[in-house]
């Protein structure tokens, strides 16, 4: 996959099919409609994702916004789906002020050389937001693209979208999150070092640290399964601040059930599969044990019924 910050020059004789938006996450609506476009590719019609982006650091705000998937993993997923060209234009004063028409005519139809767009039917662009589907498509018989307005994929009677899985992370409903967008929701970081205080009560555990960009779900404990070296393993995780021994950077720390390993150094991605408990102060690391037993207990149900299950 070419992967780009600028709008690609396709070859003489290649055209594209190209679908436009944020996609962030890369939720099930995301993903019908790259596989409208993948269904158009060929030998001479390439694949483009084009999105759109602010980089985080030139965002206004206090806090920086948060996002379902850093730069990275969009890439990652991007490729896994067998996109030719991700193209993440910076989303300048120049980009925001332009006319639709001039868009299309510029990007779309004299760099890409598009043959098909396939967009949402509320995806809009250029000056004011003036540019929508309707107007791809009146452009489209002038300059010879074809566009599809691909209906919108839905939970019962509300669309996905990406505010959506954003509403469902917020309240921790992982298994909602992970319906809407097809895959369980994840984080990944290296196996650092934490105090080791774990293996002291039995519970020797991988702490990483996040990406400042992800975000993650709200503090508390999860069943997880966190994908290291090429291994599935079962587990539980706290996202927090581990009030009771008082840690001053928010980690993701899991305890991972049959593993011996020597893992520091390692890359783990940790999936989220169901909200346990919220994070509690306890008065001493005997009642922490305790209250992680049970914790534990709850876990292996899960993963005894899912096995179960299939
Ligand atoms: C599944 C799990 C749940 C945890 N829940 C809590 C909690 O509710 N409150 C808390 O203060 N710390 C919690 N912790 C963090 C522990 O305080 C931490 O694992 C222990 O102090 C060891 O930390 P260390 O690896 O930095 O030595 C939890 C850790 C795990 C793995
Ligand atoms: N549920 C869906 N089904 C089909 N297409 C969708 C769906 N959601 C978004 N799209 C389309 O995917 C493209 C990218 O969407 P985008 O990420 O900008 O929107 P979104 O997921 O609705 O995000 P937000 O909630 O931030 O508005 C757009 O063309 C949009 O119309």
């Amino acid at each position: 996959m070419i992967y780009t910050t600028e709008v690609p020059r396709l070859e003489e004789g290649v055209r594209s099919a190209v679908t436009l938006g944020k996609f962030d996450g890369l939720h099930r609506g995301h993903q019908k409609l790259i596989h409208r476009i993948q269904k158009k590719r060929s030998r001479n019609c390439r694949t483009v994702v084009f999105t759109f982006d602010v980089p985080p650091r030139s965002y206004m705000l206090k806090t920086p916004p948060k996002f379902l998937l850093t730069y990275e993993e969009r890439r990652e997923l991007s490729e896994e789906r067998g996109i030719d060209i991700l193209a993440e234009c910076p989303f300048t004063e120049e980009l925001m002020h332009m006319e639709p028409e001039d868009f299309v005519k510029e990007y779309l139809v004299e760099r890409l050389h598009a043959a098909y767009l396939a967009v949402g039917p509320d995806f809009c662009f250029g000056h004011n937001r003036k540019g929508n589907p309707e107007l791809l498509q009146k452009l489209g018989e002038q300059y010879g693209f074809q566009v599809e307005i691909v209906e919108k994929e839905k939970d019962g009677a509300r669309d996905i979208s990406s505010t959506y899985v954003r509403e469902e992370l917020e309240k921790g409903n992982m298994e909602k999150v992970n319906e809407l967008l097809g895959y369980p929701y994840f984080t990944r970081g290296e196996i650092v070092h934490g105090r080791q205080l774990g293996r002291t009560i039995g519970v020797p555990t991988a702490n990483l640290i996040p990406h400042e960009i992800k975000k993650l779900p709200p503090n508390g404990v999860y069943i997880t399964k966190s994908f290291i070296d090429g291994k599935l393993f079962e587990g539980i995780t706290n996202v927090g601040y581990k009030p009771t021994v008082r840690e001053n950077f928010l980690g993701v720390e899991t305890y991972l059930f049959c593993c011996n390993e020597d893992l520091y150094g390692q890359e783990a991605e940790v999936r989220f599969y169901k909200f346990l408990r919220p994070e509690v102060k306890f008065d001493s690391l005997e009642e922490l044990k305790k209250q992680l037993n049970h914790d534990v207990e709850m876990a292996r149900m899960f993963f005894e019924e899912e096995n179960r299950q299939k």
